[in-house]
């Protein structure tokens, strides 16, 4: 999904900038109400500054009556002002940070989802998940870090140095030194942050890959008891991670330290040069205290600066990262604008259809037949014989190198994506259910299915004796893919989800596996009356299978070897009898 490319500091900087040009304007009225706030910050952390002189001067040089209850009072006005805005301030940040991380994230996701299945089946979901979620977040931190942290240690940085210039112009002009020192050093840093940033993001995303893969496969981990491996091979993928976080954290660690020598060289000459200033009279005791106050304190804005400044460096090349995959132009078929009639179920034909995944060998060759408008068909055929190919093709999940495919003779390649995909429904064996009632699940059919439909759906997909044990009956929770659920009842109310959709030409596959022999005649029998009329197409290992369909195509090593009725090909073809031994297919018609 990442490009591994070099970036640049002016990319990633004009790339920082673009994030900010776009997310800022529709927050402007919080930002106003923010930049009240910093300027609140800053002004009162000057102003807490500045009182230095008054309480050295006033309490304890001048020492005059009550004035220490005077200066105390105004101190704690001034701190309970600042932090008020301090608060603002920090609150604003937060709530930027999460609503602008939140709406790339977004947009990645929909950007990703837009891709065609050839794109999104060489990626790994979870290392998807896991490098989205980290480059929509830095978008946020981006324009948190720029437009409030930085804004807000700059205003507080200049009203320090403006107490400094108040108290001692010649003295603040001398720690100007020290500023040419800290962007040599800072700059340095950048570099190595921004490389090591791209490398950290590859391993986050690894270590996601592998903890899923782990899960997902539970069972077989348990059953083999690779526990022991798994954990090994979990711990070797974060330890990587680690490491190079690490990596970036030490880079990130050294601006604190350095940035302290400069400040205790510059803290040295200060003590000898105020020693003699107040010695010789021409500065007050207070004058010099409210300088050097301000001089520490101004040097944490600076200290913090530097490190933002760092951070932004990560940050922006993780953003850039984000443009990378915003502005690729997904990866997406032309579909035509050709209409399919609703309630019309088309001829199928393929002429010469030939299929290779890359530079792989061959999956489909020169394969031809026509499925006649509301015939039911079996694809079978030994593993790996391209019957998956096959169904994949005729739902344009890829485009065949050669041939075409065509419904009532337009070439899919011309039919729209929303004509193509409502006439064509497709039930797998791997059941995919979100975490939601029964009756959500079937409504994903059909989003305009009346209650009505999705009963009668569930019905023909022979659901009711499940729905009558469950305490919610269609609203009860099927659990997180339908975990709630046995695996004859999940592919049931998959088949009901298809049902719903009412289509005119369904592909099953293989979606009885998981039921009895009873079940499955009964499910059958309801399904192929329910769909009167559609085109049936199952693709099938199973012969009891074999027993509702007119016609069965038999495929073998990616060429369509022989077609005709079960009962014929049983008679004489050997691929079929191979395939099917010891059983002669009947006809249910
Ligand atoms: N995504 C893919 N990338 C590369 N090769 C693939 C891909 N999917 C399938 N193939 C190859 O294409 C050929 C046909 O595979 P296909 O999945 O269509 O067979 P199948 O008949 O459905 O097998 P099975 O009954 O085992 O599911 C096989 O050689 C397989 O290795």
């Amino acid at each position: 999904m990442l490009d591994d490319r070099e970036i640049s500091s002016l990319e990633a900087l004009s790339n920082g900038w673009r994030v900010i040009r776009e997310a800022l304007p529709p927050l402007w009225k919080t930002y106003a109400i923010s930049v009240v706030c910093m300027v609140g910050v800053a002004f009162f952390t000057g102003a807490l500054a500045n009182s230095t002189k008054t309480i050295v001067n006033g309490v304890f040089v001048d020492a005059t009556p009550g004035a220490a209850w005077r200066v105390a009072g105004l101190v704690i006005a001034i701190s309970a002002a600042k932090s008020l805005m301090t608060y603002g301030s920090a609150l604003i940040a937060a709530i930027f940070n999460r609503s602008i991380s939140i709406t790339y994230q977004k947009k990645l996701f929909e950007h990703i989802l837009n891709q065609d299945v050839a794109y999104l089946a060489r990626e790994h979901p979870p290392r998807q998940m896991a490098v989205l979620m980290q480059i929509g977040r830095s978008a946020g931190r981006v324009v948190m870090g720029v437009c409030n942290r930085a804004v807000v240690e700059v205003l507080t940085l200049i009203a320090l140095l403006g107490v400094m210039v108040m108290q001692d112009p010649g003295m603040t002009l001398l720690c100007g030194v020290v500023f040419p020192l800290i962007f040599w050093l800072v700059s340095h840093l950048s570099k190595k942050i921004r490389s090591a940033t791209k490398r950290e993001l590859k391993l986050a995303g690894r270590y996601f890959e592998v903890g899923s893969e782990i899960f997902d496969g539970i069972k077989t981990v348990k059953s083999f008891q690779m526990e022991e491996a798994s954990i090994a091979r979990f711990d070797a993928a974060v330890d990587k991670a680690e490491k190079r976080v690490l990596h970036v954290a030490r880079i990130s660690a050294t601006t604190v330290p350095m940035m302290e020598l400069l400040g205790g060289l510059v803290i040295g000459l200060f003590v000898v040069y105020g020693a003699w200033q107040t010695a010789d009279g021409s500065r007050t005791p207070g004058e010099f205290a409210a300088f050097i106050t301000a001089f520490l304190m101004a040097y944490q804005p600076a200290e913090r600066l530097s490190r933002i400044w760092v951070d932004m460096q990560k940050q922006m090349v993780l953003v850039t990262q984000m443009y990378d995959v915003l502005d690729r132009e997904p990866v997406r078929m032309r579909y035509g604008t050709a209409d399919l009639p609703r309630a019309h179920t088309p001829e199928i034909a393929l002429q010469d259809v030939s299929f290779r995944y890359g530079e792989d060998a061959a999956a489909l060759t020169g394969v031809s037949t026509v499925i006649p408008a509301g015939e039911r068909v079996a694809v079978v055929g030994s593993s790996g014989a391209g019957k998956t190919t096959l169904i994949d093709i005729l739902q344009r999940f890829y485009d065949p190198q050669e041939g075409k495919v065509t419904l009532d003779g337009t070439d899919i390649r011309d039919i729209s994506h929303e004509a193509l995909h409502r006439s064509i429904a497709f039930i797998s064996q791997d059941v995919f259910l979100f975490d939601g009632t029964l009756a959500q699940n079937i409504a994903d059919g059909n989003p305009d299915a009346s209650r009505e439909d999705i009963e009668q759906a569930a019905r023909r997909a022979c659901l009711e004796d499940v729905i009558a044990t469950l305490p919610k009956g269609l609203d009860s929770p099927v659990g997180p893919n339908g975990q709630a659920l046995s695996g004859g009842q999940r592919q049931r109310l998959a088949i009901a989800r298809g049902i719903a959709k009412k289509a005119s030409i369904y592909i099953f596959d293989e979606i009885t596996s998981a039921l009895d022999p009873e079940n499955e005649r009964a499910i059958m029998a309801s399904v192929i009356a329910a769909l009167d009329g559609a085109t049936l197409i199952f693709v099938t290992h199973r012969p009891s299978t074999l027993a509702y369909v007119e016609r069965v195509i038999v495929m073998s090593e990616g060429r369509l070897v022989a077609s005709d009725t079960p009962a014929a090909l049983a008679q004489d073809n050997p691929a079929f009898n191979s395939l099917f031994e010891d059983t002669t297919p009947g006809h249910a018609g």
